[in-house]
């Protein structure tokens, strides 16, 4: 599978999650068109960021990198925004998984630089639809980039959270879906996750990090029906979410599982016990797709063009930007 650029994998692969359906599931429809879903995955080198999306969308969409060359190995390589798009059906629907990946994420000592690209390239995304609403005439192939969701890797250092991952996450808190994610979660005996879990939400809460928190209310406050509500309160707990990728598919008496092997033993990714993989994969990709791509249109969208506009001096500028955001909803 190659870094396709703006290009597409269009084959739809059986997933082993074929068989899954649960209360939830799929509050929002679009199946005929497909639901574009665009997920951004932050992370430093080594924490599993290529292997959880290939875990995620059963293929090998980002290949293994190659081991850095030891006589350049003190050049930090500049963090690059790489492109996929796959193809997924899920339950029935069918979603394009735009993802976009950020190898070279705080390799360097400096991440200042990193920070910023990432914060323009969400807010340049909102400025491409502010610019196409204005237009007089729409054009009927613009792509909505929006992101929907970042996937933010936290090191599993047992610690708490570091002051590159806080100031991080609260700068694009305010311009997107940010879930934290503990990534390669079996490091983590189960004690020490808990623990762990504990801590990095303490630093959010104290720290006023806007994560995305399941709310049982949506902006306009409609309250969320009783089974949401419980299945919201489920997931708030589970927070950060940890997580274990694999690429390696054992047959366990006819059925697929995904392991990790170790010499004492393996670790199931989609084992509820062993990871939140399964479960998260479930957020993204089944029931909330839609109230993420709702939260960014409706909220973190608006809350931008809303300071976007009343920054502007130009007063025939601010007179121009009538259009309802709504009407490039995909
Ligand atoms: N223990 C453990 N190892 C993992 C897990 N996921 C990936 N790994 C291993 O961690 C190493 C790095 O994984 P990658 O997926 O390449 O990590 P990355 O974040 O994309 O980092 P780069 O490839 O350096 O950009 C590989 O040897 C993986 O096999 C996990 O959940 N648990």
């Amino acid at each position: 599978m190659k870094d396709t650029g703006s290009g597409e994998d269009n084959n739809v692969a059986p997933s082993i999650y074929s068989h899954v359906s649960r209360p939830g599931s799929h509050r929002y429809k679009n199946a005929k068109k497909g639901l574009p879903f665009n997920l951004m995955i932050v992370g430093e080198p080594g924490l599993g960021c290529s292997t959880f999306l290939n875990t995620l969308c059963e293929r090998t969409v980002i290949p293994a990198s190659e081991p850095p060359n030891p006589e350049q190995a003190h050049i930090a390589i500049p963090m690059q925004f790489k492109h996929y798009s796959v193809d997924m059906e899920e339950d029935g629907m069918k979603i394009i998984l735009n993802i976009i990946d950020t190898p070279g994420f705080a390799s360097g000592t400096d991440n200042e630089t990193c920070f910023n690209q990432i914060q323009e390239y969400l807010e340049t995304q909102f400025d491409d639809v502010l610019a196409e609403e204005n237009r007089i005439k729409r054009n009927p192939k613009f792509k909505d980039s929006r992101v929907h969701a970042v996937l933010y890797f936290i090191n599993p250092t047992g610690h708490s959270l570091r002051e590159m991952d806080i100031e991080l996450m609260r700068r694009l808190g305010s311009r997107a879906n940010v879930i934290p994610v503990i990534g390669r979660a079996d490091s983590l005996t189960p004690r020490e996750l808990v623990l762990f879990k504990q801590r990095i939400m303490n630093d959010i809460q104290e720290y006023n990090i806007p994560v995305f928190s399941f709310p049982d209310s949506n902006e306009d406050d409609d309250v969320v029906d009783e089974e949401t509500a419980e299945e919201n309160a489920e997931l708030r707990a589970m927070m950060p979410f940890a997580v274990v990728g694999c690429e390696e598919v054992i047959n366990d008496d006819g059925r697929p599982v995904r392991v990790r092997s170790y010499p004492w033993g393996i670790v199931q990714v989609d084992n509820d016990e062993h990871s939140d993989f399964d479960r998260l994969r479930y957020v993204l990709l089944n029931s909330h797709i839609g109230d993420l791509r709702d939260q960014t249109q409706n909220a973190i969208y608006e809350l931008y063009r809303t300071e976007k506009l009343s920054a502007s001096s130009e007063p025939s500028s601010t007179q121009q930007h009538t259009a309802h955001p709504q009407s490039l909803v995909a």
